[in-house]
C-alpha cells in the first residue's frame, strides 16, 4: 500500500496479523497522539529501546547531554534492553525519576532500586548523573529537595521552557495506571491541577505506598518527548477511555499529557489496543504511514 494513503486500520488480536510497528497520527475529540502499535510486549519493547536510543542520539548531537526522566510501576522491568543498546553515551546521559516513592533506596517500593537493578548497575553511568531523591526525609522536604536540585542544573543541559521556564527534559516515559493517572499525578487531586512548581509531594497516594513526590503537569507538558507505555489486557480500558473518550479535565490526567513543543507517542501492543476504535482511524484523516 503506498505511503500516505488512507485506509482503515483493523487491529485483530493475536498471531497472524503482522502489525508490524508503524507510527499514525491518531487523532481523538481528546488527544494528537501517534500511536506506536505493536504485535506483542516484547515487539513493543524493542521499539522503546528505539525510541530512547533515537532520542539519546538526538540530544547528545544538538547539546552535549541526554536528560531521561523514568516512571515506576512496571516501566523499569522494560528498561533491560538499553544496557546493550548501541548508541547511548552514558557519560553523556542524566536520569531522573518522573516520580518516586518516599521510601529508603532499599525499600522494594523504591523506583530508584527498580531502575538500578534492571539497568543502571549495568552502564558505566557516573553515579552524579542519577537523580534519586533524598531519603529519609518528611515528604514535603524530599520533594523540595529534588526540585532545588533540578533547579541548580544549567540550562545548557537541561534548557528552560519559553513560557513558565519549566525544565525541558528531553524524554519522559509514563506509565498510565487504571485510573488514567501518570507519575503520582492522580484524578482530582490538586497537584494534577497544579500550574506552578516543578516537583510536588504527594500523601495518601491512591497507589501504595501513600507518600510520594512527583514532577507536575506543566514539567511533564514541556518535555521535547513523552511516551506514555501502556502494554498488555490489563490496560486495554484505560487507554480506550483515555484515546476516546471526553473526560473533565482532571478526571483522566493521561489526558493532560499533551507536550507543548514535543512529541506524544504512546507504545501500545495490540492486547492493550484492543478496545479502541481503530477502524476510525482511516476515516479521512491522512495517516503517514509505512506499508503492512
Ligand atoms: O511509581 C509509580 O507507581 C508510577 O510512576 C506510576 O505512575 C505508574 O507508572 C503507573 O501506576 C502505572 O503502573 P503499571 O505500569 O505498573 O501499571
Amino acid at each position: 500500500m503506498a505511503s500516505g494513503t488512507v485506509a482503515p486500520v483493523s487491529v485483530s488480536k493475536g498471531a497472524g496479523v503482522d502489525l508490524i510497528p508503524h507510527q499514525f497520527q491518531y487523532h481523538t475529540t481528546e488527544t494528537d497522539a501517534s500511536v506506536l502499535l505493536y504485535v506483542t510486549p516484547e515487539k513493543a519493547q524493542a521499539g522503546l529501546t528505539k525510541l530512547v536510543v533515537e532520542a539519546a542520539q538526538a540530544a547528545v548531537k544538538a547539546k552535549g547531554a541526554f536528560t531521561l526522566v523514568l516512571s515506576g510501576g512496571s516501566l523499569p522491568a522494560l528498561l533491560g534492553p538499553l544496557a546493550s543498546a548501541k548508541g547511548i553515551d552514558w557519560s553523556k546521559t542524566h536520569i531522573f525519576f518522573v516520580d518516586e516513592r518516599n521510601v529508603p533506596h532499599t525499600c522494594p517500593d523504591s523506583t530508584f532500586k527498580a531502575v538500578q537493578e534492571a539497568l543502571l548497575s549495568q552502564v558505566p553511568i557516573p553515579a552524579s548523573q542519577v537523580y534519586a531523591i533524598a531519603e529519609g526525609l518528611p515528604v514535603e522536604q524530599a520533594a523540595t529537595q529534588y526540585e532545588g536540585r533540578l533547579i541548580s542544573i544549567p540550562a545548557s543541559a537541561l534548557p528552560r521552557s519559553a513560557d513558565g521556564g519549566f525544565p525541558v527534559f528531553d524524554l519522559i516515559l509514563l506509565g498510565v495506571g487504571p485510573d488514567g493517572h501518570v507519575a503520582s499525578l492522580f484524578p482530582n487531586r490538586p497537584e494534577t491541577a497544579a500550574t506552578q512548581g516543578w516537583v510536588l509531594p504527594v500523601k495518601d497516594s491512591p497507589k501504595p505506598p501513600p507518600e510520594r513526590i512527583t514532577m507536575t503537569m506543566p514539567v511533564i507538558n514541556a518535555a521535547k518527548e513523552v511516551a506514555v507505555v501502556a502494554l498488555g489486557e490489563s490496560k486495554r480500558e484505560i487507554v480506550q477511555r483515555v484515546l476516546e473518550v471526553q473526560a473533565l479535565p482532571g478526571a483522566l490526567p493521561a489526558q493532560l499529557v499533551r507536550p507543548k513543543g514535543g512529541k506524544l507517542k504512546w507504545v501500545l501492543d495490540v492486547a492493550s489496543a484492543e478496545l479502541l476504535d481503530v477502524a476510525s482511524w482511516g476515516e479521512g484523516k491522512e495517516f503517514p504511514r509505512s506499508s503492512f
